[in-house]
Order: C-alpha cells, then sequence, then structure tokens
C-alpha cells in the first residue's frame, strides 16, 4: 500500500521527537505526514531487493485461533516470514501454527507477552540475511483469525519512511467491558513523559523497523509493553503514527476473568510508566550535573 490514501487519521499529531529526552518536539497539526527519524529505503533495499516483513505473534493457548491468524498473516504483502512465540502454552498452539505455515518456537514456560516478543525478533533478527535490509517487524496478537491480514495497512508508513512505528486503530469490539481505567493511565501517562497522546496506548499491533525495536529493549516486561515502548521510542526521537484497521479479537469483558487481567494490565503499565520516569528523573540529574562541571 501507499501512504496518501488517508489511511494515518492520526499522523499530523504524531510526535516528531528530536530526542532530547520529554516532551521531545510534537510536531504541530499541519496535515503534513510526518517523516520517519530513520530515512528509507534502508540500506540493502532496492527495486530488486525490497523490503521484506516478518509477523511476529506472541501466543499463549491459541489454538482455536492461530490457524487463521496465521493463514491470513501469510496474505499480507511483503511478509516472507510468520513466526509464532508459544509462551508456554498448555494447548496445541504450536501444532496447529506448524500446520498453518508458521514457523514456531516455543518458551518452555510462559514468560508473558513481552519476553515472547523479544524471542521473536531475535530469532527473525537470526534469520534476516547478510549484505540485505533487515526485516520490518510487525507484530500481532494470536486471537484475530481472519482480520489478521487487516493490519496490512500498517507496513506502508514504515516501509516508505513516514513513520518508524505504526500502531494499528481498532474499531469497537463486540462484548468489550473495559472502562478505560487501564488505557486512560497509560495514555495520561505516555502524554505526560512525550507530549504525545495516543487514541489506543495499549494496542499491540505494531510494525516497527528493527532499528526502532532495538532502541526499545529491553522492553517493559508483561502488559507494560506496549506503553514503555512508546515511551521509548519518542523520547529517542521516534516517529509513531496510529492507523485505522478493522480488525476483530477476542475482548475481555466484564467478568471476574476480564477484571483480574485488567488489574494485571494496570500493575503491568504502572511499573513501566514509574521505571521511565525515574530513568527521566535521574538523565535530568546528570545533565545539571554536566552543565555545572562545564562552567
Ligand atoms: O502470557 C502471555 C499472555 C498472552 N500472550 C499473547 O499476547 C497476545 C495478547 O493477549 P490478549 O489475551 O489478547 O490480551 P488483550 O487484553 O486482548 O490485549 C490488548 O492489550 C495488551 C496490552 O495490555 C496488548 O498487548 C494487546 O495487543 C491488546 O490487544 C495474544 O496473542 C496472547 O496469546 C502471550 O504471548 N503470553
Ligand atoms: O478492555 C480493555 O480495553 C483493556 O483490558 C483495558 O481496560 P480498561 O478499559 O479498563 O482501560
Amino acid at each position: 500500500m501507499n501512504t496518501d490514501q488517508g489511511a494515518i487519521s492520526m499522523g499530523a499529531e504524531t510526535t516528531s521527537g528530536n530526542g532530547d529526552g520529554a516532551g521531545a518536539g510534537v510536531a504541530p497539526r499541519t496535515g503534513a505526514l510526518p517523516v520517519a527519524k530513520t530515512p528509507r529505503p534502508p540500506v540493502g533495499h532496492n527495486r530488486r531487493n525490497p523490503q521484506r516483513v516478518a509477523v511476529i505473534i506472541p501466543a499463549k493457548d491459541e489454538a482455536d485461533r492461530i490457524a487463521s491468524t496465521v493463514r491470513a498473516a501469510r496474505a499480507i504483502p511483503h511478509v516472507d516470514l510468520v513466526l509464532v512465540v508459544d509462551d508456554g502454552s498448555t494447548d496445541e498452539t504450536q501444532h496447529v501454527a506448524r500446520d498453518a505455515g508458521a514457523v514456531v518456537v516455543r518458551h518452555s514456560h510462559n514468560r508473558g507477552k513481552a519476553a515472547a516478543m523479544e524471542t521473536g525478533a531475535a530469532v527473525v533478527a537470526m534469520r534476516d540475511a547478510d549484505g540485505r535490509a533487515p526485516r520490518l517487524l510487525l507484530f500481532i496478537d494470536g486471537d484475530l483469525g481472519d482480520s489478521a491480514v487487516n493490519t496490512a495497512p500498517l507496513v506502508g508508513p514504515v516501509r516508505e519512511g513516514v513513520a518508524d512505528v505504526a500502531i494499528a486503530l481498532l474499531p469497537p469490539q463486540p462484548g468489550a467491558g473495559g472502562r478505560g481505567i487501564v488505557v486512560g493511565t497509560a495514555r495520561r501517562a505516555i502524554q505526560h513523559l512525550t507530549g504525545w497522546s495516543p487514541t489506543q496506548p495499549l494496542s499491540g499491533m505494531r510494525c516497527l523497523t528493527r532499528e526502532a525495536f532495538e532502541a526499545a529493549t529491553p522492553l517493559a516486561h508483561g502488559w507494560g509493553v506496549e506503553t514503555g515502548m512508546t515511551i521509548d521510542l519518542l523520547r529517542r526521537g521516534y516517529v509513531a503514527v496510529e492507523v485505522p484497521c478493522d480488525l476483530r479479537h477476542r475482548a475481555s469483558s466484564n467478568d471476574l476473568k476480564g477484571q483480574v487481567h485488567r488489574a494485571t494490565q494496570y500493575r503491568d503499565v504502572l511499573l513501566a510508566v514509574n521505571a521511565r520516569r525515574l530513568r527521566g528523573t535521574v538523565d535530568a540529574v546528570r545533565g545539571m550535573g554536566k552543565d555545572r562541571a562545564s562552567h
């Protein structure tokens, strides 16, 4: 896809940071598309050698949906590798995913979504060819089913150098029971630390360059991963956009299981944010020390 078809609804609101720490420059609402920190096409990219995309799917007990998710992911243009990281599932996820055409690696015990993402990126790096641009990394959830193909619009902005990371904006999900507490907490924290207010700060469907991924590691633990990644990337001057994607996933309802899940998300988001607040303060104090020393 190309990026001039209006798919990037949040482009003008996107931070185009200058890498000088918290509050790094937010682009004015000019209507113009932003420009990624790292110019594209990358080294090793040319017409005969176009940049490829790896889809990475962290999956815990997704046997019911992983086959359709994998098949749909394989149909996304430029994708030549679909990797499922089975995060210690107790069901048949790994076998179902392999039968559907994915490369599968497995954690022998459950380590959480962020760890599965790091494992996935490491495996893709081992498969990236020498002398070729590293693959773009497209992270998607295992429960998207057929709708996973609709993450395709995330690739264009990153491939074409409009953004370093493109994040999916999902339509309202049937049966979703959240009250916006975790989402609001994550959004306010990102806004406070970077100046950007994302619409869906927890959205895990994200396409990014290898360079941006490395800049965001080590990832925040568990469910804090998206919030931590967005803060780290924007603080380092990388450019994010939110792109509407017509996705369906298993939304958490309002039952006990859903509440426990949200409580865990809340804890992980707070841990990710507090670690980054602390880092911001330490960096600021170090900066003051350096200023004094140079006078
Ligand atoms: O220990 C775990 C738990 C989950 N998953 C996988 O992570 C993905 C997301 O999990 P899900 O149960 O669908 O969580 P949701 O609450 O629906 O996730 C929303 O919120 C999360 C942040 O809290 C984001 O990571 C997701 O992308 C976003 O869809 C799925 O593929 C899971 O199989 C793991 O790999 N390991
Ligand atoms: O259902 C959701 O969107 C997430 O679990 C976050 O919950 P929240 O609605 O309480 O922010």
